[in-house]
């Protein structure tokens, strides 16, 4: 043995998510500082390096860690507040005017708290957000381990945090100034909220922005029928036309949800390379539609999954985006060869990381990338027998079978529990904060 690395993770199956070698038998990655350095069979890596953290993989798949294309962490202290409810119902009757009275830095790092442990627990080791004082959030997932994509978010009105556009905007800008560059693991971005609550002329300079600080740009597009009517209505345009014309595409764009695109818009998705992210509870629950995702990957548009908020999914549990994703698409188009599992997979995974633009850092098992990595165990009598690891991904292994964490190198969590967050205190702050919740509503 001639090379010394931090440790080597094991797993009896390596799923790698590379095109060419996507299954190892009996496999390992060598890990050194960030980095993934080899992969490759147990006993080849075994022969080359030595460690002194070995992480044994008997009974367990090791694979990328899960990729959350779109939430609002802070939001799993809104988790059940209102349900069975549309997507503008809910969000002007119910959520703005909540978080309007709730939401302050405090919430912001208890939410944030509740939904970091629960996306380490659950496989998640990257996920971009969206929502008030996001540099709030930044520290609590500098400090927690995760990988992020944090933006900064703009709205026409006022928002818990700033008075109106001027302010929030100005606010996201000097949130992008001040993390861009400065961490590993965390992007900061820019989030204006959607097309209809965010003037053309205000989307305008908020692109410009995130063009010229090259940063990524995440936006709800297309989510609803109403979207469409207002964005009609409005300025005689149809959603992803309206933010592709007012320059939002030059950039990275991690558009949100995608439900209604027409034939020339998802012609406009693959042309301006957008990076669309597909949540299936959160179209289901507020039943705003099944998102056209086999006609979007057949024209070649890089899809990622998200489970938006907790407060309309109501977890951070990607395998449940990732089987739903394989499952409503069959009936939508009658077809059961539609977005077979390995597809589910990637679209957590490898297609997830490119879509919001991290294809180069995280997603898969090769030298060279982020040692970004979950082991799942396949232990349970549950899962007996395998037949095949990706089926069993994506129809059989749920959250908790996840028993292995590492992002960038570091262990988030062994066997099964989370090592850089207490769930026991997060979890009390989240009930005395819903005890402050429930007081301001009534007030
Ligand atoms: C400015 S970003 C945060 C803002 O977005 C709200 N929100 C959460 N989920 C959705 C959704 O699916 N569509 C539109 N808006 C959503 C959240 O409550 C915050 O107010
Ligand atoms: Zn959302």
């Amino acid at each position: 043995k001639d090379v010394q690395v931090d440790s080597i993770v094991y797993g009896d199956y390596v799923v790698t998510m590379m095109p060419e070698q996507a299954v190892i038998k009996d496999g390992a990655v060598a890990v050194l500082g960030n980095n993934i350095v080899a992969v490759g069979s147990r006993t080849a890596i075994d022969k080359k390096y030595s460690t002194k953290q070995k992480i044994l993989g008997t009974g367990r798949i090791l694979m990328p860690g899960l990729i959350n294309g779109h939430t609002h962490s802070p939001m799993t202290l809104l988790r059940g507040f209102a349900d069975d409810l549309d997507l503008m119902t809910w969000l002007q009757d119910y959520i703005f005017p909540v978080e309007s009275t709730v939401v302050n830095e405090d919430f912001i790092k208890v939410g944030s708290e509740l939904a970091c442990w629960e996306m380490i627990r659950s496989g998640t080791t990257t996920f971009v957000d969206m929502y008030f004082y996001a540099n709030v959030t930044a520290k609590v997932v500098q400090s927690c381990g995760l990988r992020a994509i944090i933006t900064g978010v703009a709205l026409d009105f006022p928002i818990p945090g700033s008075t109106g556009w001027d302010q929030s905007f100005n606010d996201a800008v000097a949130f992008v100034e001040q993390w861009q560059g400065k961490h590993e693991r965390i992007t900061p971005g820019f989030g204006p909220h959607a097309p209809y609550t965010v003037s053309p002329e205000h989307l305008k300079q908020i692109a410009a922005s995130a063009q010229k600080m090259s940063v990524p740009l995440s936006i709800h597009v297309a989510e609803s029928a109403a979207e469409t009517d207002i964005i009609q209505a409005r300025y005689k345009s149809t959603p992803v036309k309206h933010i592709v014309d007012l320059g939002l595409a030059r950039g990275n764009l991690i558009a949100a949800h995608m439900v209604h695109p027409n034939v020339d818009e998802i012609n406009m998705l693959v042309e301006h390379n957008v990076g669309v992210i597909h949540n299936p509870t959160s179209n289901l629950k507020l039943a705003s539609g099944i998102a056209p995702i086999s006609q979007m990957l057949a024209q070649g548009v890089r899809i990622g999954l998200g489970t938006d908020g907790a407060a309309s999914n109501n977890d951070l549990d990607l395998w449940e985006e990732m089987r739903l994703s394989a499952l409503i698409h069959k009936v939508e188009m009658k077809d059961p060869t539609v977005i077979p599992a390995l597809t589910a997979l990637k679209m957590a995974t490898s297609m997830g990381a490119d879509a919001i633009g991290l294809g180069d850092v995280t997603g898969q098992l090769v030298a060279g990338k982020r040692a970004d990595m979950i082991q799942v165990s396949f232990d349970s009598p549950r899962l007996a027998p395998m037949y095949d690891v990706v089926s069993h991904l994506v129809y059989a292994i749920d959250a908790s079978d996840v028993v292995t964490s590492m992002v960038s190198g570091k262990l988030l969590m062994q066997a099964g529990k989370v090592l850089t967050l207490d769930g026991k205190r997060v979890k009390a702050a989240a009930h005395a904060k819903s005890e402050v919740i429930r007081q301001s509503i009534k007030q």
